[in-house]
C-alpha cells in the first residue's frame, strides 16, 4: 500500500510535506472508497493522535477521542490518517453499531493544522486534489454522533457537520474562521453550514470568521441538543447505544436515505427512499423486527 501511496502522491508533494506522507502510508490512506485497507480489526492500539474505546452494555459503541492536546486537536495529516483508518475498521466490524466522535473539554478541533498548510503550494494542492480524501467521515456507513465541547473551528466544524447527529457541550464554539487566515472553508463548510443554519447566518460566520456559541447553534439547528460539558460524552454514548441496538442494516439504510435528501430534489428523494424501503423486505432483520412486534418480544437482529 505504501507503494501505491508513493506512486500516486509522494512524488508530487512539496519537500516540506514529505514527512507527513510517510506517516499517512502507515495507515494505507488513499481516500475512502479508493483505498484498500490492510486491517479490518478494531484492536489497533497503535494510534497516537486518537484514543479508541468501546462503550455500552454490549460494547457496540466505538468512542473516538481526538487527542492532540497541545495543538487543540488541530487536524494534522497523521491524525486524519488514524481517524480514517479507525472509521473504516468500524464499518467492517459487525460488533459496532454507532460511533461517538469527540475531542477534549477545551477543543473538539481548532481546525486543519495551519502549521502543516502554511507552506503548501497551489501546484501541490491542485495536483494531489488536497482534502479530497477528507470526506471519509461523510462516507462512513455506521452512524456517527459528534459530541462537541470547546472549539469546533474551520475543519473542526466541518468534521462535526459531516457527522450524523451533533450534540454540543454548553461551552462549544462553532466557527469558520478561514477568512482571517486568507482562505475559505475547504472541507464542506460553505455548503453544509449554509444548509444547516441558512444563508444569512452562514454568510455572517464565514465572512466575519466569528464563531457562534452552543445555544445559538441549537437555536439555528446546527446541533440537536446542548448538555453541560461534563456530561456531554455520556449523553452521546446513551443515544449511540440506542442506535447500536437497532438492526445495523436498517440504521445504515436510514442514514443513507437521510443523506440523500441533501443531494437531490424531493421527487428523486422520495423515489430513493421507497427503493430502500422496498429493499428492507429482502432483509432478515425487517422480518424479525415486525415478527417480534407481533409476538410481543424483543427482536433478535442478525445484521442480515
Ligand atoms: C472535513 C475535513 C476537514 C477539512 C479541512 C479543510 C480546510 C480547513 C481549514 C482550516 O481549518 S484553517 C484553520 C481554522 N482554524 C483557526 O483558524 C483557529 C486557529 N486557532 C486559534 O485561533 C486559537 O488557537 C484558538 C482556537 C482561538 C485558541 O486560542 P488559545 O489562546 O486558547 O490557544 P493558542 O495558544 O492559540 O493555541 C494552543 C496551541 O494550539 C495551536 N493551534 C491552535 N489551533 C491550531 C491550528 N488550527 N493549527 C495548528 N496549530 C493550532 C497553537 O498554535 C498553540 O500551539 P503553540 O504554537 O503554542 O505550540
Amino acid at each position: 500500500m505504501s507503494r501505491i501511496f508513493s506512486i500516486a502522491t509522494r512524488s508530487i508533494l512539496p519537500r516540506s510535506y514529505r514527512p507527513v506522507a510517510s506517516q499517512l502510508s502507515k495507515y494505507s490512506l488513499a481516500g475512502h472508497g479508493k483505498i484498500f485497507y490492510s486491517t479490518a480489526g478494531t484492536e489497533n492500539n497503535d494510534y497516537k493522535e486518537i484514543i479508541v474505546e468501546y462503550k455500552g452494555k454490549r460494547q457496540n459503541v466505538a468512542l473516538v477521542r481526538l487527542h492532540r492536546p497541545k495543538a487543540l486537536n488541530a487536524l494534522c495529516a497523521s491524525l486524519i490518517a488514524e481517524l480514517t483508518h479507525a472509521l473504516a475498521s468500524f464499518d467492517k466490524n459487525p460488533d459496532i453499531g454507532c460511533i461517538v466522535l469527540t475531542g477534549s473539554e477545551k477543543a473538539f478541533a481548532a481546525g486543519a493544522d495551519i502549521k502543516e498548510m502554511q507552506n503548501l503550494t497551489y501546484d501541490y494542492t491542485y495536483k494531489s486534489d488536497f482534502l479530497a480524501n477528507w470526506e471519509f467521515v461523510h462516507r462512513t456507513k455506521t452512524p456517527i454522533i459528534a459530541a462537541i465541547n470547546g472549539y469546533a473551528l474551520g475543519g473542526g466544524c466541518e468534521i462535526a457537520m459531516s457527522c450524523d447527529i451533533l450534540y454540543a457541550g454548553d461551552n462549544a464554539k462553532f466557527g469558520q474562521p478561514e477568512i482571517s487566515i486568507g482562505t475559505i472553508p475547504g472541507g464542506g463548510g460553505s455548503q453544509r453550514l449554509t444548509k444547516a443554519v441558512g444563508k444569512s447566518l452562514a454568510m455572517e460566520m464565514i465572512l466575519t470568521g466569528k464563531p457562534i456559541d452552543a445555544q445559538e447553534a441549537e437555536r439555528k439547528g446546527l446541533v440537536s441538543k446542548v448538555f453541560p460539558k461534563e456530561v456531554l460524552v455520556d449523553e452521546a454514548i446513551k443515544t449511540a447505544e440506542v442506535i447500536a441496538n437497532q438492526s445495523k442494516m436498517a440504521a445504515r439504510m436510514c442514514k443513507q436515505a437521510v443523506q440523500t435528501s441533501f443531494n437531490v430534489g424531493l421527487d428523486e428523494g422520495l423515489k430513493y427512499e421507497r427503493t430502500i424501503f422496498h429493499s428492507t423486505f429482502a432483509v432478515h432483520d425487517r422480518k424479525e423486527g415486525m415478527t417480534a412486534f407481533v409476538e410481543k418480544r424483543k427482536p433478535n437482529y442478525e445484521d442480515k
